[in-house]
């Protein structure tokens, strides 16, 4: 299966859906991961919290691929923060992946009240420079704290990955990266398997469109300019998920979609969650 690319701010080409691996460790991890790769993915979603980065390299290696096909992403956890903390950190992950590359760094959680990721954005911004990573970005940024970065830094992040979904769908924050050319990231983009699967004008437009109501969420954030990263252990789950780009939505069945927006699921606000 081909997965298009869209072209980041640093000229990578970036796909439009990639694998979240949040939970896939062990064996059957690494298998998991191997067979998403063999169906077309190409984007693979670590953390150094996730405990799999041992895994995710495995995988990228296990999977034949030129290592150049593949955007291997981690994220630096709260604990790290500091410049010095994030070139060590960056270290112990290429160690732990096996590889001598990290492809897209993120900075996992802004942790307002530590007030290091400034010095930590830096860190990862010398980290390219060095060719340890190809591109830099965030994860869980409120525009204003983008601001910052770009404002004591002059470099715009690539990416941020947030939580986003049909029940939170980030319309404002959508807005300023589009106006500042970071390509927006959505994580938990299926809402973890809430009940989100089983709404009524999910199912509708999946029975019209002949696809499954997965493919109808997945296809709502590609036409949102978000690139999900699903997780699914199961490689026909995998498929299903990455087939969604063989049908359109059109603007009225892109607003029915919008009706069921209703806030973030989780305890996820960025000014006040801590994550060491
Ligand atoms: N930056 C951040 O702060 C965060 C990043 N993330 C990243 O985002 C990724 C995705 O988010 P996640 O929280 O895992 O949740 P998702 O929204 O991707 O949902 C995953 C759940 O959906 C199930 N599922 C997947 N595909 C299907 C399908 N086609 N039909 C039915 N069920 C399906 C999976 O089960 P099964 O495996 O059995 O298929 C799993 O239980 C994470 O893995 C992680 O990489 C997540 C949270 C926060
Ligand atoms: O999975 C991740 O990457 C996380 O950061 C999670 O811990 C996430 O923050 C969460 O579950 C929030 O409730």
């Amino acid at each position: 299966m081909l997965i298009p690319t869209v072209t980041l701010n640093d000229g990578t080409a970036f796909p439009e859906l990639g694998l979240g691996t949040y939970n896939l460790r062990g064996e059957s991890g690494i298998d998991a991961i191997v067979a998403a790769i063999a169906s077309g993915y190409r984007l693979l979603d670590s953390a150094v919290n996730y405990q799999n980065e041992q895994e995710v390299g495995e995988a990228v290696r296990r999977s034949g691929l030129d290592r150049d096909e593949l955007i291997v992403t981690t994220k630096i956890p709260g604990r790290d923060h500091g410049f010095d903390e994030t070139l060590a950190s960056a270290e112990a992950s290429l160690q732990r992946l096996g590889l001598d590359r990290i492809d897209l760094y993120l900075i996992h959680w802004p942790n307002p009240s530590v007030g290091r990721f400034v010095d930590t954005y830096r860190a990862m911004v010398e980290l390219q420079r060095r060719g340890v990573v190809r591109s830099v970005g965030v994860s869980n940024f409120t525009p204003e704290m983008l601001t910052r970065l770009i404002d004591e830094t002059g470099v715009t992040p690539a990416v941020n990955q947030v939580e986003l979904h049909p029940y939170f769908p980030q319309a404002e924050l959508r807005a300023f990266h589009r106006a500042h050319g970071i390509r927006t990231e959505s994580w938990s983009p299926l809402a973890r398997r809430s009940e989100l699967l089983s709404e009524p004008v999910i199912n509708s437009l999946a029975e019209q469109h002949g696809v499954t109501p997965t493919q109808i969420v997945l296809r709502w954030h590609t036409q949102l300019d978000s690139t999900p990263i699903p997780k699914s252990a199961d490689p026909v789950r995998q498929r299903e998920n990455a087939d969604v780009f063989g049908f359109t939505l059109d603007h009225s069945e892109l607003g029915d979609i919008s009706v069921l927006e209703r806030g973030r699921l989780w305890d996820g606000d960025p000014d006040t969650h801590e994550e060491m």
